[in-house]
């Protein structure tokens, strides 16, 4: 954070922040509100803003009254327009020595930094997350950039000698070096648009790569203000560059012909078909996919409960159930059931929702009516197959009735429902008592899905769950989240099986190499 003072912020410190980040976010969000709502934006393409085209517009999910901004639907002739920009930019972008580079980044990271509060309350009003959610969105991209920028240097930009040949007559020097590919293209989800854009925008552009992205259109003024950072950074004309607009806009920059790397993030739907079609062309290509999660917790009779109760509850219903690492299944032991469902219900029922930009409330809005009418019907189906323990309401009263606002809830339904299935991105989260250990994992793990997994048990448990549990990111007994938030530098954060096609994850030692391709280099005297 920029304060200089002692206070490191990630999700699992959020908790408690100083007084002087509610006042410095309270002032960004009285401007925001009075100067910064309502405009029409551009796409950015070749240092140039395209103003033209058909517009959508933007309304906050807290209060459909709020417009956001007016945006172009990018069309497919602008898509072909920005990655010919990016064609373009590459040989001199990837010429440019890598630490020029990351000087940059770093210059962009600190551009991040310094708009903090102004970046986040627009994140909160139109995402619909409550302000530590959103300053964390915001000073997590720049710490993600700066990881990748470190990671650069520790391999000296990963041009490394190698032994020579063990020839007789002849002298053979060996090198490798990874290189980046040539125009990368991104797509980044609603929930996350400013960290799921610059994060993997930031070692894309470092590799030497250069990118065209594209965020949700739900939250095109987040991937707006992340460009300007970079823009103000310096970054040369056609390195960066910015499309607006929904699916098809998407399609057409994922399917460019010319488009040599792909980073998708969003549904696992979504994902498989980019991930299928990086494969249709003359080449196949790189393609990143970061896609959903149907995470489990699980409670054994060892637990917490205190603890297990308040990392499911954080983890549930944090960002209104809509995090790809959000918890939406609890297997417990049948012994400790009862005493965790009386916490659960008590936290919950307990939480304040209402508009997220307002400090005492806890959790927002959905982002949409289509999210909202999702809740009804899982509400309606989780009412016939089984019970509502908390919430199940959509939430009308006063102003609420201008946003989507539904009760986190708490529900039970027989284990074999499809309930536990889908990834509904909703703050529902399903309490299922199990007889063991043994059917907590077998349970845990009966899912395409591995996103992330909480644990709540004894030592001896906890060793067992790291052993069988199929999933990327993992916590035991941790009270602030039992399935989310994972921070730059402390918990790399990827997926295994459907909900992410690398193995690798953001975050960690090994994710800017998935940015470059290796040449191997032989010279002989
Ligand atoms: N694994 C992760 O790190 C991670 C992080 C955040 C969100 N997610 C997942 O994202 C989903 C929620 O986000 P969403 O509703 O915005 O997802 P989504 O899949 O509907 O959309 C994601 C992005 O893809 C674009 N898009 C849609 N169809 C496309 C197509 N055919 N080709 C190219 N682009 C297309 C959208 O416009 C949007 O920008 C959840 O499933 C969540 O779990 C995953
Ligand atoms: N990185 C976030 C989730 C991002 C996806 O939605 C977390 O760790 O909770």
């Amino acid at each position: 954070m920029p304060d200089g003072n002692a206070f490191k912020l990630t999700y699992s410190t959020m908790f408690n922040p100083p007084a002087e980040l509610h006042a410095r976010f309270d002032a960004a969000l009285q401007h925001f509100k009075q100067h910064g709502m309502g405009k029409d934006h551009a796409q950015w393409v070749n240092d140039q803003a395209l103003m033209e085209g058909e517009r959508f517009e933007v309304r906050s999910p807290i209060n459909q009254d709020w417009l956001i901004g007016r945006f172009v639907q990018g069309s497919t002739a602008q898509v072909d327009q920005a990655v010919q920009a990016a064609r373009a930019a590459f040989p001199a972008w990837a010429a440019t020595p890598w630490p020029d580079r990351v000087a940059l980044l770093r210059r962009a990271a600190r551009l991040i930094e310094e708009r903090v509060y102004t970046i986040s309350a627009a994140v909160a009003v139109e995402v619909g997350k409550n302000r530590m959610e959103s300053i964390g969105e915001v000073q997590e991209t720049a710490d993600l950039i700066d990881w990748y920028c470190d990671q650069m240097e520790q391999h000296d930009g990963f041009d490394r000698l190698l032994a020579d040949d063990p020839l007789p007559n002849f002298r053979s020097h060996n090198r490798t070096v990874l290189k980046p590919y040539g125009v990368w293209a991104l797509v980044a989800p609603f929930n996350f648009p400013f960290a799921l854009s610059g994060g993997p925008v930031g070692p894309a552009l470092i590799a030497g790569n250069t990118v065209v992205y594209k965020v949700s259109p739900e939250t095109s003024l987040s991937g707006w203000l992340l460009l300007e950072c970079l823009r103000d950074a310096g970054i040369p004309p056609g390195v960066v560059n910015f499309v607006t607009g929904g699916d098809a806009t998407g399609r057409a920059l994922v399917q460019h012909p010319q488009v040599a790397g792909v980073t998708f993030t969003g549904s696992h739907a979504v994902g498989m078909e980019v991930l299928r079609a990086s494969v249709m062309g003359r080449y196949p290509r790189p393609c990143i996919t970061e896609m959903g999660g149907k995470n489990a917790t699980i409670v054994t009779r060892h637990a917490d409960i205190e603890r297990a109760a308040l990392g499911i509850v954080r983890s549930s219903f944090g960002l209104s159930g809509q995090k790809c690492s959000a918890c939406s299944r609890v297997y417990v032991e049948q012994e400790v059931a009862t005493p965790l469902r009386e916490r659960l219900v008590a936290l919950t029922t307990a939480l304040a929702v209402g508009d997220p930009t307002v400090a005492e409330n806890w959790m927002g809005p959905v982002i949409s009516r289509s999210a909202y009418e999702r809740y009804d019907r899982l509400v309606e189906h989780l009412k016939a197959v089984g019970t509502i323990d908390a919430g199940g309401a959509t939430l009308t009263a006063g102003a609420l009735a201008r946003g989507f606002f539904v009760a986190p809830t708490v529900a039970r339904a027989p284990l074999d429902d499809v309930a536990w299935v889908d990834e509904h991105f909703l703050p529902i989260v399903l309490v299922g008592e199990v007889a063991s250990l043994d059917e907590a994992l077998r349970r845990a793990n009966a899912t395409d899905y591995g996103l992330t997994a909480g644990f709540y048990g004894s030592t001896e448990e906890t060793a067992r769950f790291h052993r069988e549990i199929e999933a990327g990111v993992t916590y035991a007994n941790r009270p602030q989240g039992a399935t989310t938030g994972a921070w730059p530098g402390y918990q790399p954060f990827g997926g295994w099986k459907g909900s992410g096609s690398t193995g690798k994850a953001i975050g960690s030692f090994y994710y800017l190499q998935q940015y470059m391709r290796e040449q191997s280099q032989t010279v002989v005297e």
